[in-house]
């Protein structure tokens, strides 16, 4: 079996090109692509779009962004040439590659007197029964001075994220949308539907004997298997209809990312409507109470009002689907926007009643070092 190097892969990899990466395969296309943006106010829209375009360039797969809400449109690549590597076809011979960073400007938006300001009118919402949870975000912004070395971002992504879903994506003419996401929304295979909420999470210390007190801490933590239900019962009940033989266990069990511990559960199905598609069942899940709240609507509405910017692809999705209908949906956390020499990295966690507003805070920078790790930066 031939076998490549991911550095040789990654040779010349420029902003305006695509990768994914999952745990089994990556798909590659540099070089000429076709770039669509679609509106993304009406899902089922947007889905006539994606198979319009499919049949009209009978391509094999479609990889795509999908954003948070319709305040942003969602962007469809149709590459000219799609490169795809198994697993193991891969030699994985990447280093970490250091280049310095001048930053003009730095800013993190909303700072911590706003954001705990946000926790507890969050909080107060909760006690007055508008949702049980919503998932409040924050970014952190820089200005840089020269071009974001994107491949070496990149580079050092794969390198420490080896379960995880890497990304880096052209999303417009001069936006590159890039991350690092543990959260595999749905996997379709056939008749086979995988899904894997996260929810709960603690940061990891590197130290065996602390983290393994952080697990047991969190698989018996009343709040963060609160956080963790309101997925998993929001998941099972979107999918009953559709599935059949709905597997997972009962209990979380423990995920871990390079920087995060997390509480994690497999669901897996059959399904029984053979007309439903990997995006199909995206769209149904989309957006979960992992990155949104629940009830969906209220929540929803809240983070629109409160948050003082546009998560744009943050919280959206981002994968592929092939022309069988099979596909992979991963939520874009872990991740950065880039415009030019603008980086903007996001990330947040679930506010449930009995949230501590300095904890939410600390785990939101917890999460923002995978890209701050790749970008060799501290907040
Ligand atoms: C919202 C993010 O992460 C989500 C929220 C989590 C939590 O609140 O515990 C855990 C994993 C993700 O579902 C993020 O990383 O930005």
């Amino acid at each position: 079996m031939m076998k490549t190097k991911l550095s040789e892969i990654l040779q010349n990899f420029q902003k305006q090109d695509t990768l994914f990466k999952t745990p089994e395969q990556l798909l590659l296309c540099k070089g000429s692509c076709k770039r669509f943006r679609i509106e993304y106010n009406d899902p089922s829209k947007f889905k006539d779009e994606m198979i319009k375009l499919q049949q009209q360039y009978k391509t094999q797969i479609m990889i795509a962004a999908i954003p948070f809400d319709g305040r942003t449109k969602a962007t469809i690549i149709v590459p000219e040439k799609l490169e795809r590597y198994d697993k193991c076809r891969l030699i994985m011979d990447l280093q970490v590659t250091t280049h310095p960073l001048m930053i003009e400007q730095s800013q993190t938006i909303p700072d911590k007197e706003q954001f705990s300001e946000m926790v507890r009118k969050a909080i107060n919402f909760i006690n007055d029964q508008h949702f049980n949870k919503v998932v409040l975000a924050r970014t952190l912004n820089f200005h840089l001075k020269d071009n974001p070395p994107i491949s070496s971002w990149l580079t050092n992504l794969l390198y420490k994220n080896n379960q995880g879903y890497i990304f880096s994506m052209g999303t417009d003419d001069c936006q590159t949308l890039i991350g690092a996401s543990p959260e595999l929304l749905v996997k379709k295979d056939g008749a086979m539907v995988t899904i894997n909420p996260l929810a709960g999470s603690r940061k990891q210390t590197f130290n065996k004997i602390k983290d393994a007190y952080l697990e047991k801490e969190l698989l018996n933590s009343d709040k963060d298997l609160y956080e963790h239900k309101i997925v998993v019962d929001y998941m099972c009940e979107k999918l009953h209809p559709y599935l059949s033989d709905i597997e997972f266990n009962q209990r979380p069990e423990i995920l871990y990312t390079d920087t995060m511990i997390h509480l994690s559960t497999v669901i897996k199905g059959k399904l029984t409507n053979n007309t439903m598609d990997a995006l199909d069942l995206a769209q149904l899940l989309h957006p979960t109470p992992a990155i949104c709240g629940e009830p969906q609507k209220q929540s929803l509405h809240f983070i629109q009002e409160i948050e003082p910017f546009n998560r744009g692809f943050y919280t959206g999705l981002v994968g592929y689907m092939d022309s069988n209908g099979d596909g992979e949906w991963v939520i874009t956390i872990r991740c950065a926007a880039i415009e030019d020499k603008k980086v903007t990295l996001f990330a947040g966690a679930g506010i449930v009643n009995n949230s501590v507003p300095n904890s939410e805070y600390n785990e939101i920078s917890a999460k923002l070092t995978t890209m701050l790790d790749a970008m060799e930066l501290k907040e």
